[in-house]
């Protein structure tokens, strides 16, 4: 069984609610087990939270899941680029899959809510990656 780690923000949280029950149910559909769940203040503060949950042995790969919504300034923007490059690196340095289950920036609240999706989209990612990695 593929053993999955869910890293959530709370930032947005009654959408990255949503976004995590949804993840949740994706993962159990695709036989996957959510071994390891860390939850942070936003998105900004993810990459840490991936890099503890990604040295974990018992972790295939872990999901992200978070939703940027554009402010006044270009905020937004630093949050989501910053966060979603470290991802990318982590998954590097640790050969492991990390997916971007992050909605936005430059995006709306009812935006948000139409993308709740994306978490579902990471799992699968997810799944998939391990699969393939492993050659299967
Ligand atoms: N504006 C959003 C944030 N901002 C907060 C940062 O992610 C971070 O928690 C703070 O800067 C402290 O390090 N986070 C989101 O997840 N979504 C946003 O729209
Ligand atoms: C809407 C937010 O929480 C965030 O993206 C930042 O907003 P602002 O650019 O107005 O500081």
């Amino acid at each position: 069984m593929i053993k999955l780690g869910f890293v959530v923000a709370e930032f947005n949280r009654d959408i990255t609610y949503q976004m995590e029950i949804l993840g949740r149910e994706h993962a159990e559909f695709l036989g996957a087990e959510v071994v390891a769940t860390l939850h942070v203040p936003g998105v900004y503060d993810m990459p840490l939270a991936v890099k503890k949950l990604a040295a974990k042995e018992d972790v295939d790969a872990v999901v992200t899941i978070g939703c940027v919504i554009q402010g006044e300034t270009g905020h937004d923007e630093i949050v989501a680029q910053q966060a979603s490059r470290k991802i990318m690196d982590l998954a590097l340095e640790f050969d492991k899959p990390v997916t971007l289950g992050i909605s936005g920036p430059k995006m709306s609240r009812m935006d948000a809510h139409s993308r709740i999706d994306y978490s579902k989209r990471a799992v699968e990612a997810a799944v998939k990656m391990v699969k393939r990695l492993k050659g299967d």
